[in-house]
């Protein structure tokens, strides 16, 4: 076959000498140190770059979520980055629990600025970084090793020089060899090891060491691995706080932070929903909620997922796709028949077990959990099945439809999905219902009134009085049974030459309250050799009227 694509430009990636690798057998059981880079690395991936009010909003979205730690800028960057932490500190906007973090490059004059923002602030991050990768190295920097490490270590120089302009204050350090996954692993060790020479963290206040896929270039066990190497090459772990900051250009920055922290990272930096430069950064509300879903605490609040989306729509100015992990608006929804099925008998299953644990097919997390409501979990179109539309008529409409009758109904529905192409509404199907089974605007017969008694002197015998129209033409009909529903039939069968039998009946309340109307299910059975099964439906506040309504219905689709 002619190959179209040119592959030859592409060259595969290298492995990692990395004997008995141990991260595959690790378990993440806490969740990792959280820093957002939303007001950073986002923020800087925007066509508008957020104002100061879209910034002041997203701060506040993460300090109340519990981030502990946010990079809130690059303030030499711009005046809206520098005047937005100034703001920060002179308003005290800033939890005495939490610390912000400030990305300068290794310039002298950037780093001055970027001291300057900080003053005053309680707990700052400090961060430097610097690409150190072979191809940054040869086309952007022109310079060796030896030049681009001259890099890290003069801005390291310029960092520890200026601590001084922020004594009183608790300053942790941070450095990033930048475009880490194009980078030799031996050479970004050895670069890091000299800036951390240069800072001498102790265990107390650890250097942060974030080792960056600037560029997602690998299947997420390869970075694993680099991290695994690093974790193990560092002379001084104890003083290294193992920092990861993924990219998703291959799609897999979930699974690569993941696997990173199986590898020995103690933190992850990213955004919410993943927001950031080109395919974005690592989606942490992804991250924190796939550690959820394991049982382990996540140590960020979801709860309001709704209100996490708006947010970041809002200042980010960009919409989230409505399959996205967890949070799209489509992601807790079922249109396909056998998944309904499953998650109508899942949702009653867990409702009758009521052992707390969750397990419903289809759906790894109750919506409940993040603010969501069960409204959306299932909706119809041509592709549903009876399960789903019984769901919807129970759910919204306290519809209880026997299972016998369920295909039936569906059929109603199925035809007009077929017609329309579309999504069918929870209002649209009981609409549908109301016509098939309960008003019945074209149906023989109308209940006009109805009176029962028992005979006097008998336990048995009922007595009952109807007036129905026939077509459009008034009758009144008496009879008698050994009840209501059982005297009426009779009638209905003598009265216009009925052929049919009572096979069932069945009836619940739809709702609770003084003015609780019942819901009456009637099944009737034409005794011919196809013994037909018809049903019909009655609805009303009185108990003995709902199951004579539910018979006239089923008259009507005799
Ligand atoms: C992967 C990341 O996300 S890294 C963060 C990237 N974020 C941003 O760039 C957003 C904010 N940046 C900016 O606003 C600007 O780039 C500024 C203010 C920082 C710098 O602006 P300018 O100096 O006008 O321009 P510019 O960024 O193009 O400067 C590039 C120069 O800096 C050098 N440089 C780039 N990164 C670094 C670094 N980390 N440390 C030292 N020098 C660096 C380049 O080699 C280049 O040098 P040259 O002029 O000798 O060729
Ligand atoms: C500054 C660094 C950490 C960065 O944003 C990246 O490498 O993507």
């Amino acid at each position: 076959m002619l190959n179209r694509m040119p592959i030859h430009k592409y060259r595969a990636y290298a492995q990692v000498d990395l004997p008995k690798r141990s991260w595959p057998d690790k378990v993440i059981d806490t969740a990792p140190i959280w820093c957002s880079v939303d007001l950073r690395d986002g923020n800087q991936a925007l066509v508008d770059p957020m104002d100061g009010a879209r910034k002041r909003r997203m701060w506040d979205a993460l300090v109340k979520m519990g981030f502990k730690q946010v990079e809130v800028g690059f303030p030499s960057a711009s005046d809206t980055d520098f005047n937005f932490v100034r703001q920060l500190i002179e308003e005290n906007l800033i939890p005495d629990d939490v610390t912000i973090q400030v990305l300068t490059q290794a310039r002298e004059h950037l780093v001055q600025r970027t001291f300057e923002s900080v003053l005053g602030a309680k707990n700052v991050i400090i961060h430097l970084y610097n690409s150190t990768s072979e191809l940054q190295r040869r086309v952007v920097f022109q310079q060796d090793q030896a030049g681009v490490k001259k890099i890290a270590t003069e801005g390291a120089e310029m960092v520890r020089d200026r601590l001084p302009m922020l004594a009183g204050q608790n300053v942790q350090l941070q450095y990033s060899p930048e475009s880490f996954t194009g980078t030799e692993l031996d050479y970004a060790l050895e670069v890091c090891e000299a800036v951390m020479d240069i800072w001498a963290p102790v265990v107390d206040n650890q250097i942060i060491l974030n080792l960056p896929s600037t560029v997602e270039m690998s299947t997420p066990n390869i970075y694993a691995d680099q991290i695994e190497w690093m974790h193990r090459n560092f002379t001084r772990r104890d003083r290294i706080c193992l920092s990861v900051h993924p990219h998703n250009d291959r799609g897999t920055g979930v699974a690569a932070a993941e696997l990173a922290v199986m590898a020995g990272a103690d933190r992850v930096e990213g955004t919410l929903f993943g927001n950031g430069e080109r395919t974005g950064n690592v989606d942490i509300v992804t991250l924190g909620l796939n550690l959820f879903t394991q049982g382990v605490d996540p140590k960020l609040d979801f709860s309001d997922i709704n209100g996490l989306m708006e947010t970041a729509e809002y200042c980010n100015q960009l919409p989230i796709h409505p399959r996205h992990p967890y949070a799209g608006e489509l992601v807790h929804t079922a249109f396909s028949g056998s998944h309904q099925d499953a998650i109508n008998k899942g949702m009653k299953a867990i409702k009758a077990a009521n052992s707390g644990v969750w397990e419903v097919p289809y759906l790894p997390i109750d919506p409940h959990d993040i603010g969501r409501d069960y409204e959306a979990v299932i909706r119809v179109n041509s592709q549903s099945g009876k399960g789903g539309i019984a769901y919807v008529l129970e759910n919204d409409h306290h519809i209880r439809l026997p299972k016998e009758w369920q295909a039936q109904f569906s059929q109603v529905i199925q035809r007009l999905t077929d017609a329309s192409s579309q999504e069918i509404s929870s209002q649209e199907i009981w609409n549908a219902f109301e016509k098939e089974y309960v008003t019945q605007p074209e149906g023989r017969f109308n209940l006009v009134n109805f009176e029962s008694r028992r005979v006097p002197g008998s336990n048995q015998v009922v007595e009952v009085n109807a007036v129905l129209t026939d077509n459009g033409t008034e009758k009144t009909i008496t009879g008698q049974g050994n009840g209501p529903v059982n005297a009426f039939s009779h009638m209905m069968r003598k009265e216009f030459g009925l052929k049919f039998k009572l096979k069932d009946y069945v009836e619940h309340t739809r709702s609770v309250g003084s003015d609780a109307e019942a819901a009456a299910y009637i099944e009737i059975k034409v005794p011919d050799e196809t013994g037909t099964s018809i049903f019909g439906v009655g609805i009303d506040t009185d108990i003995t009227l709902a199951p004579i309504k539910a018979v006239v219905s089923a008259c009507n689709r005799l």
